[in-house]
């Protein structure tokens, strides 16, 4: 399968609302399924990672109803869960497997994890390690290291953890275990990651305190089940707030969108390389504060980006890389080893796709280099079965000279299913 986009030739304008945001999707069916009584979610992520979780969890006996974007959780309690009869397929999803080891760290039952061929060659050792640690017993490919992993819980005790990567999912793994210690794990995060663990936990009724880079949690806590909207994901209007920042005369605003600051780095970046953007928060919901984004076509230039702004944009260095072609000047981005370890290798599957339509890129170990501007000719590219890979690709056709093909772009239902629907919807208007 493939998908062939002309390039567009007028300026993006009007307003889009995107889905539901991934991360907090995911968090929402997991405490939904530790409370007790019913947590109903509003705009609810229906991608197929999302869909993995709530597939996991329904697997453990907790009953949970879905119509279209509203999920129904009848909560089981922090020790309702029944051991699944089969292994779990967590399909492609890095966050469902990291966050539910850490769930399954402290039940007292035994349980196999697998996913797909891109899941299978992601590590789990960083996860492994601390809830080994705490008193789990993991075992799987290379020790643990890769799927398929078995783990069977128990008493875990409580540790004190410092981060040695810069993950969100490692820390949330953690903390969603120390709900099941007994007395206080602390996790010593150095760089801020994603806080939405820490953001949704009060909306169940739990408490978590912050210190700086200290944060702990008292296991045993008992969670209630509620009523929760998902804010829109940023990770996904990224694509359209990109394609409108490299379209000259485009003003486009995207509402209803998460603006939780630990994942903003890409509106903070395209604002330093030139783009008009901005922001309104309009509301919060639970922690979470929400709003509108506009953003108008403008002349980028190059930057230096690296340091405490990686974890904030992690997902969408793609499209800052695509961003940069067509900035005035070099862009660099360092210290973002990270990559190489998501759904692909993004490192050089992003060097590799904005070679074959004609930029100017050098992979570095932790990042790579950009030399814009430069006419984007277009041609054929590979998703690399990589949702955000495939997305950049078309967010590319916004731009190019000619038609950018992509292969495979099935995989971009994991994130955001009505992309092509919603792209579509902007070319033509
Ligand atoms: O916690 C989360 O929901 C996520 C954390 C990030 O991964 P890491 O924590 O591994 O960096 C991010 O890339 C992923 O898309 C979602
Ligand atoms: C890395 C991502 O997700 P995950 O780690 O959950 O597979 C992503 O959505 O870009």
């Amino acid at each position: 399968m493939e998908r062939t986009l002309t390039p567009i030739n007028h300026p993006l304008t009007g307003t889009l609302e995107v889905p539901g945001d991934k991360s907090i999707s995911h968090r929402a069916v997991i405490l939904g399924s530790l409370s007790r009584g019913t947590t109903v979610v509003e705009n609810f992520l229906d991608g197929e990672d999302c869909l993995s979780t709530v597939n996991a969890f329904k697997c453990m006996g907790v009953n949970i109803r879905r119509e279209g974007t509203t999920l129904s959780i009848e909560g089981r309690g922090l020790d309702g869960l029944k051991e699944p009869p089969a292994p779990l397929n967590l399909g492609n999803s890095g966050t469902t497997s990291r966050l539910l080891l850490g769930v399954l760290a402290g039940q007292p039952f035994h349980a196999c994890l697998t996913g797909d061929e891109s899941l299978s060659r992601r590590p789990m050792d960083r996860v492994a390690d601390p809830l080994r640690e705490m008193g789990a017993a993991i075992d799987g490919r290379e020790k643990g290291k890769y799927f398929p992993i078995s783990i069977r819980g128990t008493n875990l005790n409580p540790i004190t953890y410092t981060l040695p990567v810069h993950s969100a999912q490692v820390k949330s793994a953690i903390l969603l275990a120390g709900l099941f210690a007994e007395g206080r794990t602390t996790v010593i995060e150095p760089v801020p990651t994603r806080d939405h663990t820490e953001r949704i936990l009060p909306a169940f009724g739990g408490e978590i305190k912050r210190n700086g880079q200290y944060i702990s949690i008292e296991g045993g806590q008992e969670l209630k089940g509620t009523r929760f909207t998902v804010p829109g994901d940023l990770s996904s209007a990224a694509f359209f707030i990109t394609a409108s920042a490299l379209v000259q005369g485009s003003d486009l605003t995207i509402k209803h969108v998460g603006l939780n600051p630990t994942r903003t780095g890409i509106i903070d970046l395209l604002k330093q390389m030139g783009a008009p953007v901005e922001t309104k928060v309009t509301e919060k919901i639970g922690e979470e504060p929400v709003g509108d984004i506009r953003i108008q076509g403008s002349p980028l230039k190059g930057m230096k980006i690296e340091g405490e702004v990686i974890p904030r944009v992690i997902d969408e260095i793609p499209l800052i890389a695509l961003a940069a072609t067509q900035a005035n000047g070099v862009t660099e981005i360092r210290d973002a080893k990270e990559l190489r370890y998501k759904e692909t290798d993004r490192i050089q599957a992003v060097v590799d796709v904005l070679t074959k339509i004609g930029a100017d890129i050098q992979e570095l170990k932790d990042g790579m280099v950009i030399n814009g501007p430069v006419t984007l000719k277009g041609g054929t590219v590979s998703s690399y079965h990589d949702h955000r890979i495939g997305m950049m690709a078309a967010i590319a056709s916004f731009i190019s000279e000619g038609p950018v093909t992509i292969e495979h772009p099935s995989c971009i239902n994991i994130s955001y299913p009505q992309f092509f629907h919603h792209l579509n919807q902007l070319k033509q208007e």
